[in-house]
């Protein structure tokens, strides 16, 4: 026959200890060869395991009468309430079984957040309640320093150089004592996922010497380049997390729009069986957490986040930033002139002072593609501008057909100059004057 386990549990006197003793028992009263006998006590904060090889039997009881003695030993001392009071249990065993003298084990992570427009420092602490479960989150701590390390692309090691300054927060904020066991990882988003491949890596080996070079647990693939369906769905985690919805039996969770300065995600669970089908593949990930497996939407847009949208909409992202030229957008204001940094490049921007009346340039072509683009689309223009078709279609046969233009004529577009309406009107208004003789 089998040893089998045979485990005990009951509460403790103050209700908030549950004990447990656990035995391998023979069915023959024999002894088990592999005889396991433990005895755990849980409380709100800690666990506390002692395990010993004795005989069963005499264990069982033996470890009963200890354990109510010892545990009454603590609630006294706790309680305070017979401070005179000598007993025969009294430090019968080490006082941290004591729950309230018990050292909670403490483990700490660190995570660095390399985003497009900075570097954080998360340094996580947790208890650990019991040592088959989860962690429990005690406590972050953050730092974060600007610019992120894409900016250091031509200058690696200084990049790296930013790492060590955030390192010493997580020397201040995990003891000494756990240095050694504490991983640090490091994962980069956005930034480094646009940047050659030859600077990212260069980044990410010094970054890598930095973290090898800490008293830290450094693991394989510590510092590596996030993928944008990670990055999603670990937003979604900790979002869901820290709401107490991967908890809740009611599943119902939140979606997640993280806009980044250089991508942005969007992740959600799908309610419907319709959504899933309908996604494209790739935007939808299954992953286990917590003893449940999700079915996720997750997808993130590369150079959809703030800042890379700026630069679009500036026309800076094929260029680049040349010396001199200035990135002008009627969406900026318009007597602004200044300087702005991303990714370690400066751009000089500026608004359009009186763009209305400075007009601009056109091809003939120019008036053909927005004819053509506007008449595919007249759903969109109905109300506000109902002719914007036909007008366009106008002056494209007018310019091309009825003058003779070639398609890559310029035309230099113009209401005002130097702030005066290009009308016949001043033309007359001199006539005027001169036949008159008030001027020549
Ligand atoms: N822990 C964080 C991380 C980013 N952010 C903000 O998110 C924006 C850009 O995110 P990011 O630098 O991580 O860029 P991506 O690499 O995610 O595209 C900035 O406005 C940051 O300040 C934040 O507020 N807190
Ligand atoms: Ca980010």
């Amino acid at each position: 026959m089998e040893c089998s386990l045979v485990s005990q549990y009951f509460l403790s006197p103050a209700d908030r200890w549950m004990v447990s003793h656990k035995f391998l028992v023979s069915p023959d009263g024999g002894s088990c060869s592999e005889s396991l006998s433990s005895v755990e006590l849980w409380a709100e904060t800690a666990t506390l395991s002692y395990k010993m090889d004795y005989e069963p039997s005499f264990l069982r009881t033996l470890f009963s009468l200890i354990l109510v003695s010892s545990l009454l030993d603590c609630v006294l001392s706790e309680v305070d309430a017979f401070p005179d009071t000598k007993t025969w249990f009294e430090n019968l065993l080490p006082s941290t079984m004591c729950i309230q003298n018990a050292s909670i084990e403490s483990v700490y992570g660190i995570m660095f957040d390399a985003g497009s427009t900075g570097t954080r420092i998360h340094i996580y602490s947790f208890t650990q309640k019991y040592p088959d479960q989860l962690p429990e989150l005690r406590k972050e701590i953050f730092e974060s320093v600007k610019p992120g390390l894409s900016a250091y692309a031509d200058i690696p090691e200084q990049g790296a150089e930013t790492i060590r300054g955030l390192l010493e927060v997580a020397k201040d904020a995990v003891p000494s004592s756990h240095w050694k066991k504490t991983p640090v990882v490091l994962k980069a988003t956005a930034g480094l996922r646009l940047l050659p491949e030859k600077k990212a890596q260069a980044l990410l080996s010094e970054v890598k010497n930095v973290l090898e070079e800490s008293p830290f647990l450094v693991p394989d693939n510590s510092v590596s380049i996030m993928n944008g369906t990670y990055e999603g769905i670990l937003a979604w985690i900790t979002v869901n997390f820290l709401t107490g919805q991967l908890y809740s039996q009611s599943k119902q969770t939140v979606g997640i729009l993280d806009l980044g300065g250089a991508s942005t995600q969007i992740t959600f669970l799908p309610q419907s069986e319709e959504t899933l089908e309908q996604s494209p593949l790739d935007f939808i990930t299954s992953f286990k957490m917590f003893h449940t497996t999700y079915k996720l939407y997750t997808h993130s847009y590369l150079g959809l986040g703030l800042k890379a949208a700026r630069l679009a909409t500036l026309g800076a992202v094929e260029t680049g930033a040349v010396d001199k030229q200035i990135f002008r957008s009627s969406c900026l204001p318009k007597n602004l002139e200044a300087v702005w940094e991303f990714g370690g490049v400066s751009y000089r921007y500026g608004g359009i002072e009186n763009d209305y009346g400075k007009g601009g340039i056109l091809e003939v072509r120019d008036f053909e593609r927005k004819a053509i683009e506007v008449c595919d689309h007249m759903e969109g223009f109905t109300s506000s501008s109902p002719f914007l078709c036909m007008d366009l279609s106008y002056i494209t046969a007018l310019l091309k057909e009825g003058f003779g233009f070639k398609i890559n004529t310029p035309l230099q577009l113009t209401k005002k100059v130097n702030n005066v309406e290009t009308s016949w009107s001043l033309g007359a208004t001199f006539l005027m004057l001169q036949s008159l003789r008030i001027s020549n």
